[in-house]
């Protein structure tokens, strides 16, 4: 269910993100056509205001003009009247013919200056209710004005604004606003109101929408992903399952080749060079299902430690090597090596599960190692450090395996009770000749001696990697060369001939 509600969420948030963006493009668009439709009105005012500065003004007075005025106002559109001045004063109105009058008590407010400006006001003395837009060029001699009314600033906004509920206003000048809409209230937790605005020298237009424009993009954006969410969350609730069933079957799995045997151990005789002969075997899981298929042991002992199979699978491993000890005569001295995983050294049943085994195969005398890898070891020291001075105390022996691959191999060479070090067998890999040079291989032997731990080489397969370890003081070869890993019915068999016999420097039996 998490699962799929996974994309749900994830595209709640990812389109509640696209319709923020979405409305603020949607704004953007609007204010700059906005302003575009008030700079055509701008352009078309000043031509006015340049047409009439134009005029012949020869006789001075309003009664030649008026006529021309009152063509020029009825014949262009946007204005509400038309007018010429001197200095700050009207003397000529398309609306009210020759008058004297200052202009800023036409638009009922101070005038900026003479010279050239724009400026939206709220009213004009004809039209006290409707915003307008002033264009002025004054002169101390004869200037001209053009007032633009506000409506068709106002009809155009709400043509294109209203829709949406948009709340839009456009300045000119330092002039009062011509709005259009009602300011929209900021309630909503998540949607609150957005702003985007548009702007040229002397016009600046804003635009902000409602948080229900908000709300509206959001639920459009998300129903054109729905399809799409109810796809990717049935996918991941089908890939959630899947895994799901992978990882109980594969604990299953392994509970159920427990139960039914299918699990067995082959050994693998180590070569003891000082006695001649096999000093020991190491234990090695093999799993063959029902089908008959053989597992490889690095997948399922991986899968079944990141599964916590691996306490039952190794309890079970030392059940099969107990049952299988009883079937062949161990010489004194003989080991029995097995691998400890990381999880059950640190775990609280790991001392009498060892215990048990031991107390198991007491009667076929031989001694037990636990192969421990160095990433065993990483945490909880002082619990793992006494777990295995305990056991060595009654006579196990505990052996750091695959050293040289992991992590602070040389911190746990000191820090925990150690009898062996088994050499990794890629360091075994670079020797090449007899005379030829391993300095890490010579530096490990080196560092064991000087720490009085003895050494098992691993992955021995050829007789100058013997000859050479041998001549090196290495105790003990584990390898191809010496014994493939073999059930234990072929170990019976094997045991009191070949392993009674000695590796000889050719690399052969005796
Ligand atoms: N190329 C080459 N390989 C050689 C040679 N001699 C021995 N080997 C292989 O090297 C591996 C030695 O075991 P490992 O290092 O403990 O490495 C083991 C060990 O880490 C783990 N494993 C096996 N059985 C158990 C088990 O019962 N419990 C746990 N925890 N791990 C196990 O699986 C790993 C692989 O086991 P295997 O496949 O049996 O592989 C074995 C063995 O078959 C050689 O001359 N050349």
């Amino acid at each position: 269910m998490a699962a799929g509600a996974f994309p749900l969420l994830l595209g709640l948030a990812l389109t509640f993100l696209e319709s923020r963006r979405d409305v603020q493009r949607e704004l953007d668009a609007t204010a700059r056509i906005i302003l575009r439709h008030a700079e055509n009105i701008s352009e078309h005012a000043w031509r006015t205001v340049d047409t009439l500065k134009r005029l012949d003004h020869q006789g001075g007075g309003c009664e030649s003009l008026e006529r021309d005025l009152q063509r020029i106002g009825s014949i262009r559109t946007y204005f509400r009247s038309i007018g010429l001045t001197h200095g700050p004063d009207v003397f000529c109105s398309s609306a009210f013919g020759p008058m004297t009058e200052p202009l800023a008590d036409v638009i009922q407010r101070e005038l900026p200056s003479l010279g050239r400006w724009p400026l939206s006001v709220a009213g004009t003395t004809a039209v006290r209710e409707r915003p307008a837009v002033v264009f002025a060029d004054l002169a101390h001699e004869v200037g001209a004005y053009t007032i633009v009314d506000g409506q068709y600033l106002t009809d155009f906004m709400r043509a294109i604004g209203e829709p949406r509920g948009y709340y839009m206003t456009i300045v000119i000048g330092d002039g009062h606003p011509v709005s259009q809409g009602a300011p929209p209230q900021d309630t909503h937790p998540l949607f609150s109101p957005l702003s985007d605005g548009a702007s040229s020298p002397r016009i600046s237009v804003g635009v902000t929408a409602p948080e229900s424009e908000s709300v509206r993009a959001w639920w459009r954006v998300f129903t054109a992903f729905l399809p799409l969410a109810a796809i990717l969350s049935a996918l991941c609730m089908m890939a959630a399952a899947y895994w799901l069933r992978r990882k109980m079957s594969y604990r299953d799995e392994i509970r159920r080749g427990i139960a039914r045997r299918e699990f067995s151990v082959q050994y693998q005789p180590i070569y003891d060079i000082q006695a001649g002969r096999c000093g020991g075997v190491e234990a090695l899981l093999r799993w063959q299902r029902a089908d008959g298929r053989w597992e490889r042991p690095d997948v399922f002992i991986a899968a079944a430690e990141a599964e916590h199979m691996i306490i039952p699978l190794t309890r079970h491993l030392f059940e099969l090597v107990a049952a299988d000890m009883a079937q062949w005569q161990a010489p004194r001295g003989f080991h029995v090596a097995v691998n400890v995983a990381a999880e059950h050294l640190q775990g609280p049943t790991f001392v009498a599960d060892v215990r048990r085994l031991a107390a198991q195969i007491a009667t076929q005398g031989p001694r037990i190692t636990l192969e421990l890898t160095e990433r065993s070891l990483i945490s909880d020291r002082k619990e793992v450090v006494r777990a295995l001075q305990t056991l060595r105390a009654e006579g196990v022996d505990i052996a750091l395996d695959d050293f040289g691959t992991g992590h602070c191999a040389m911190s746990y060479l000191q820090a925990f009770p150690l009898d062996f070090l088994k050499i990794d067998r890629g360091f075994v890999n670079a020797i090449e000749s007899l005379d030829g040079d391993a300095p890490v291989l010579d530096a490990i032997i080196a560092l064991s001696k000087r720490l009085a731990l003895r050494t098992v080489a691993e992955g021995v397969e050829t007789a100058i990697q013997f000859a050479y370890l041998k001549r090196q003081g290495v105790l003990h070869v584990q390898g191809y060369l010496y014994a493939r890993p073999m059930s234990s019915d072929a170990l019976a068999r094997w045991l009191p001939t070949r392993g009674c016999e000695p590796l000889s420097s050719t690399g052969h039996l005796a």
